[in-house]
């Protein structure tokens, strides 16, 4: 990804967690911090900013939104209807295009608050964009030009891989596996902590043990090119042998059954807090 596909300005609205993970990924690719603008009423926050990354900071989102082409809006999903309409005067100005990255908010409500003029861009990235390994679905509405796609794109991809999808309502099913999917890892790194230390483990040997195995299948699996996840399953499990009674433990717990009721409930909590 060449710099050339950055928008000349950027103006994220909201300078919290996820703001903060994609503004240093966006350094890290070799946007300057200072073609980037960050709204947040909190000062302290605002400070934070711009010692950590030379960004120029304003106390209202539209201050920030006026300095840019392109908006990245970073703030909870409770506020967003609210920001979006204080926002509706910056768009008539700037015509920008408009990347959200808040959780169920669907375009059409975005549109609303937001008035008409702005390219809106929906997406889903998930925390380990925190560390550049975030994985992020990315929806475009039909009036967004294909560079402003290829500027979405190059911004979202600074922090880790991305996947465009091509119906909006998938976008559920996104948050469903990948969204929320860290909770799941961490979920999984938790059980087998305990359940080593059950087993007569020391807690913190557990804990090590447990999330470096996490750590090294996760590397194993992205960089084997030749081997999918199962096949990579079939090759710890040696016929008869520990592995495979762990395997058959699982499967006659119905642990497919376990993750597909899980990432239905994520799919359909999500359909439930887009429609309010
Ligand atoms: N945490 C996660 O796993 C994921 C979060 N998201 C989305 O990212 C968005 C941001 O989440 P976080 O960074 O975790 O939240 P956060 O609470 O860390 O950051 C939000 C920031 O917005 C600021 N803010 C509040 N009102 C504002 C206003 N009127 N103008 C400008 N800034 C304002 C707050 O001071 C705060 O710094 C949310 O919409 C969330 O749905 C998306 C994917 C994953
Ligand atoms: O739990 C949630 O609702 C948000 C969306 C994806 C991750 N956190």
């Amino acid at each position: 990804m060449t710099d050339t596909a950055f928008p000349a300005s950027l103006a994220f609205i909201g300078g919290g967690n996820m703001a903060r993970s994609l503004i240093g990924g966006l350094l890290k690719n070799g946007m300057p911090g200072d073609r980037i603008h960050v709204a947040d009423p909190n000062e302290s926050t605002r400070a934070a900013l711009a010692t950590d990354f030379g960004v120029h900071t304003h106390a209202t989102a539209a201050d920030a939104a006026l300095q840019a082409e392109c908006w990245l809006l970073a703030v909870k999903p409770q506020v967003m209807d609210s920001v979006c309409d204080s926002l509706r005067d910056a768009v008539a100005q700037r015509q920008p295009l408009v990347i959200s990255i808040a959780a169920g908010i669907p375009l059409q409500r975005l549109r609303q608050h937001l008035g008409e003029g702005a390219a809106i861009v929906r997406t889903m990235p998930n925390t380990p964009a925190l560390i550049g390994l975030g994985a992020t679905g990315m929806f475009a509405a039909d009036d967004v030009s294909a560079s402003q796609r290829a500027q979405a794109q190059a911004v979202m991809q600074s922090a880790g891989l991305v996947e465009w999808i091509a119906d909006e309502s998938l976008m559920d099913a996104v948050t469903a596996v990948s969204g929320s999917g860290p909770a799941y890892v961490f979920l999984l790194a938790e059980a087998m902590a305990d359940a080593a230390q059950s087993l007569g483990l020391p807690r913190e040997t557990a804990i090590a043990l447990a999330n470096q195995t996490l750590l090294g299948a996760a590397h194993l699996l992205s960089e084997s090119t030749d081997a999918d996840a199962a096949t990579l399953r079939q090759r710890v499990t040696s016929p008869n042998g520990t592995t495979q009674a762990a395997i058959e433990s699982f499967e006659r717990d119905a642990f497919r059954d376990i993750v597909q009721r899980a990432l239905t409930a994520a799919r359909d909590r999500g359909i439930e807090l887009a429609a309010g």
